[in-house]
């Protein structure tokens, strides 16, 4: 794992938004195009207004969610929401963004709608940015998942899976670890003392218990992993 750390969230931006932006130029360099796919919650809008600026020719990048919570991109809880406000913006204006969420009874609907979308994006991802909770989830793999056999499964069949958490808040979407795990780039941004502990003791542990770590060891790239501490502590 390349561990990389930085004195403020601001600068982890800027250092992420190169790292990322160079992947995806390499990406449209080699193969004419390029697929990103990230994470939502409150940690990546720093990153995203920074990259939304990094010049690379983003109509060729196709840009899509690694998770979702089953609520319209109209929610302020929405990762579509999110992505569309501050990465879809500037130069990146002109990516291509393929949504897991749609408007639909279920989520189990919503998935096998966004499976049959994502036959847009080119796997495996060129690049993956994860985020992950004090509870050690990433994605939407919640600890208390209904699925999380299903969903931690490195040989799930499919890309797209619904996922009922109590702890999530709502249901949820998300990509399933073998497409999240065989991207050629995959890097988790993650701010904080608190999440830094969580994620310092589970990969020391002597097996996997959380997610995260299910996540870090299937991934067939070295993952990346960029640390700040949290935006409050530098108040
Ligand atoms: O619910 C989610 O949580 C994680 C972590 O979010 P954060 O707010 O603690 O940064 C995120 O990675 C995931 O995409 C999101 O759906």
């Amino acid at each position: 794992m390349n561990w990389k750390e930085f004195a403020s969230a601001q600068a982890l931006a800027q250092a992420q938004a190169d790292e990322v932006a160079g992947w995806l130029s390499d990406a449209i360099a080699t193969k004419n195009v390029a697929s990103l796919a990230v994470s939502g919650g409150k940690t990546p809008a720093r990153f995203f207004e920074v990259l939304s600026t990094r010049v690379l020719d983003w109509s060729k990048v196709t840009v899509t969610l690694v998770d979702e919570r089953f609520v319209p991109p109209t929610s302020d809880r929405s990762n579509e929401k999110l992505t569309r406000d501050a990465l879809l913006r500037n130069e990146a204006a002109k990516a291509h963004f393929v949504p897991l969420y749609s408007e639909v009874d279920t989520p189990e609907a919503a998935a096998e709608k966004a499976e049959y979308r994502l036959v847009e994006v080119h796997f495996p991802l060129d690049v993956v940015v994860l985020g992950m909770g004090t509870n050690g989830h990433t994605a939407s793999f919640f600890p208390d998942a209904e699925n999380l056999s299903e969903l931690l499964d490195p040989k799930t069949p499919q890309t797209v899976l619904a996922v009922h958490a109590a702890s999530a808040g709502e249901p949820r979407l998300t990509l399933t670890l073998p497409r999240l795990a065989e991207a050629r780039h995959l890097l988790l941004h993650i701010e904080g003392g608190d999440k830094r502990d969580v994620f310092d003791e589970e990969m020391s542990a002597d097996t996997p218990r959380l997610p995260i770590r299910f996540v870090m060891d299937a991934a067939t790239s070295e993952p990346s992993v960029y640390w700040a501490p949290s935006k409050e502590s530098q108040r």
